[in-house]
């Protein structure tokens, strides 16, 4: 059985980033991006008035000026002023012709059509924005490789930039396998249990702005398992089946990969929980199989399915691991690293209880997994050790 960083070696490996793609800018959010960007305008597009006042051709010894006109934000007709004249003039509209300065409209007097200006601090260029101040015509506005911010994509939209080429964020199906499953909001038989997977990991998958999710059912067998996988792997770059994985007499995963070409890149980990994970790949398209278990399927979710989705989308890992002081002293068996769900808060972790794998309501609680080295059996109060800081919950790990 492999290990834990020798299996997500292993998916980074696998990886290839998926191929760049035409996206109007407001569906870029969140994206890397794939070309150079140029400004294809001077922005401003002409020298503009950076406050609501007076435009006048400056003179330094002269202090009255007679009103002549007015120029508004978003006029198209331009006016001329000489020396000794001035234009009513607005934030954001264009200078008049001849006009180099704009008083603020707090430091003139008004009267009758003359302005007498009382600004100690008056010079030439005051309150004008130069054309081409933020950008010139050709200049490379970002490089790729750049993150789309909310910032950045203002940026481009203010330089008449309307689509971008992008790392596109990768198509996810979820297969679900398992007879026994039930939608909630209704009532159960004997035997039957709710479905959680879909819901836990649509909503992890949303979290980084992954936009095509499709969820679908299978029956415990292996032709619709494997009719379900050939769909699902023509509609998606990615597909998380949850359960199945194990070696009960319904667990159909691996052989339904195997069948539809799947190649295995590995079966098990030595980690607890999560045990069973299957990992494969046909052609570019990656194959989760995550064990059923509904605290596995997060816990290997965090582990290897969101640094895979991140890696096919040329963005950096979003989970974070520190270092931190273990609270309670805990012991666990050797051989497998454990992943625990636990509270950081100022430096220190503090494991939950129920850690079984088919409760999620600690992991519903924490705001970290505590990662437990395999070789280590007793780990007492104050030891360090490695926290993985869950994506969602970047407000609760300090005390106020
Ligand atoms: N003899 C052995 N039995 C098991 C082993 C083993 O090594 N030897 N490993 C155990 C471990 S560890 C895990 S984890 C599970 C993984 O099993 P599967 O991936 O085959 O998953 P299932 O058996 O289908 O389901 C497990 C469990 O999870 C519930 N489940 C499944 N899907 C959902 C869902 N969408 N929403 C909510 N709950 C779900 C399912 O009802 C089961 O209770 O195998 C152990 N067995
Ligand atoms: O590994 Mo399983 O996920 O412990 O129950």
């Amino acid at each position: 059985m492999i290990t834990v960083d020798q299996a997500k070696q292993i998916i980074l490996d696998n990886i290839t980033i998926l191929d760049p793609l035409k996206t109007p800018l407001q569906e870029a959010s969140g994206h890397v991006l794939a070309e150079d960007v140029y400004a294809a305008y001077d922005i401003p597009a002409f020298r503009q008035s950076s406050m609501d006042g007076y435009a006048i051709k400056f003179e330094p010894a002269l202090k009255t000026y007679t009103l002549v006109g007015e120029m508004a934000a978003g006029t198209s007709q331009s006016i001329t002023i000489t020396n000794g004249e001035t234009s009513r003039i607005f934030t954001g509209a264009p200078l008049p012709e001849g006009a180099d300065t704009v008083v603020m409209q707090e430091k003139i007097n008004l009267s009758a059509n003359q302005i007498t200006v009382e600004d100690p601090k008056i010079a030439k260029g005051l309150n004008v924005r130069e054309k081409g101040a933020e950008i010139k015509a050709g200049a490379l506005a970002m490089q790729t490789g750049s993150l789309l911010t909310p910032a950045a994509l203002g940026f481009l939209a203010g330089i008449g930039i309307s689509e971008v080429k992008v790392f596109p964020m990768p198509k996810v199906t979820i297969v679900l396998t398992g007879n026994e499953l039930r939608q909630p909001g209704n009532p159960l038989a004997f035997g039957q249990v709710y479905e959680s997977n879909s819901y836990s990991l649509s909503a992890a998958l949303k979290l980084e702005g992954i936009q095509h999710i499709e969820v679908l059912w299978v029956n415990d067998n292996l032709e619709s398992l494997i009719e379900t996988m050939h769909m699902a792997l023509n509609q998606s770059d990615v597909v998380l089946l949850t359960g199945g994985v194990s070696v009960g007499d319904y667990d159909f995963v691996i052989a339904a990969a195997a069948q539809c070409g799947i190649a295995q890149k590995f079966h098990k980990i030595k980690q607890k929980p999560g045990k069973p994970l299957f990992f494969g790949t046909q052609n570019r398209k990656l194959v989760f199989g995550l064990p059923g278990n509904p605290s596995s399927v997060l816990s290997c979710y965090y582990n290897y399915v969101l640094p895979a989705i991140k890696a096919l989308s040329n963005l950096p890992n979003s989970m974070v691991e520190v270092e931190a002081e273990l609270e309670t002293d805990y012991e666990k068996p050797l051989g497998l690293t454990h992943f625990l769900k636990g509270i950081y808060t100022n430096g220190k972790a503090k494991p939950l209880n129920a850690q079984e794998s088919f409760r999620l309501s600690s992991f519903a609680h924490s705001n970290c997994l505590i990662r437990l080295r395999e070789d280590q059996q007793h780990f007492v109060a104050g030891e360090k050790i490695t926290v993985m800081l869950l994506p969602d919950q970047s407000k609760a790990y300090k005390n106020d």
